[in-house]
């Protein structure tokens, strides 16, 4: 990426959390910091981060960088948000509910979107992946040929506000950002993720999330 490109980094924060039972997510603690204040920490050097927060929660003291605005009822409308008055040249959307980001990832995210405009990191499915069938086993698939997609997600800015005014006008609503630059026609390039930047999204992962707080200022990039 050219020394002069500048970065966004946009936090969809807004989510109830309802998997996880214990309340807005954003502000669940691991390892004594809030999921939120993990995140902002991670991206302290990026030019500006804009958080997308639950309409009824005050905005945290945070650092000069960020900003703070309400999120909406969907992921997507809350992205749609903070994409409106963001102002660089690169934007990352990465989800509160991901407390640990690896520099190692963000740097290949960093290099394959200056070649190609969008790209977003992947881990392999590691079990048998079936297709239930009424509560039973049902057809396994070959998961060789799935993968998961993690974030932060890295676009050009204007091609993500294009694909989301895209997605405006056709009504499209998508789990993450990626499918929405897909709709338009546009290539998203994979890079290898890190499987340390799990979503929390259900209790067991709280026990996984403190386990890893613990050691993760000593972690490798
Ligand atoms: N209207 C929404 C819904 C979700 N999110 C954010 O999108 C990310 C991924 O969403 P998810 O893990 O589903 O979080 P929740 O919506 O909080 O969880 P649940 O679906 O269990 O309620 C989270 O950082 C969440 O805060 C958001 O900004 N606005
Ligand atoms: C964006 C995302 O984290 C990519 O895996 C995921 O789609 C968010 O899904 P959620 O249902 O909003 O947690």
């Amino acid at each position: 990426m050219p020394p002069s490109t500048t970065v966004s980094v946009l936090v969809p924060a807004a989510g109830q959390g309802t998997r996880l039972g214990r309340g807005p997510k954003a502000f669940v603690r691991v390892g004594g910091r809030t999921l939120l204040e993990w995140v902002l920490e991670a991206f302290a050097w990026a030019d500006e981060v804009r958080v997308a927060l639950p309409p009824e929660a005050e905005p945290p003291a945070a650092p000069a960088n960020v900003r703070f605005l309400e999120g909406g009822e969907e992921r997507q409308e809350s992205v749609a948000r903070l994409l409106q008055g963001a102002r660089g040249d690169v934007v990352l959307v990465h989800d509160a509910a991901r407390p640990f980001v690896v520099p190692a990832v963000v740097d290949r995210l960093l290099q394959a979107v200056a070649a190609g405009g969008a790209a977003v990191p992947v881990v392999p499915v590691p079990d048998t992946l079936i297709e239930p069938e009424e509560g039973r086993y049902g057809p396994a698939l070959d998961r060789g040929r799935y993968a998961l997609v993690q974030t932060p997600q890295a676009f050009f800015r204007e091609l993500l506000a294009e694909a989301h005014q895209l997605a405006r006008a056709r009504g499209l609503l998508a789990t993450d950002e990626a499918q929405l630059v897909r709709a338009l026609g546009y290539p998203v390039e994979l890079v290898p993720g890190d499987r340390r930047m799990f979503k929390v999204t259900f209790p067991e992962d709280l026990a996984l999330a403190e386990a890893l707080a613990r050691t993760w200022d000593r972690r490798p990039v």
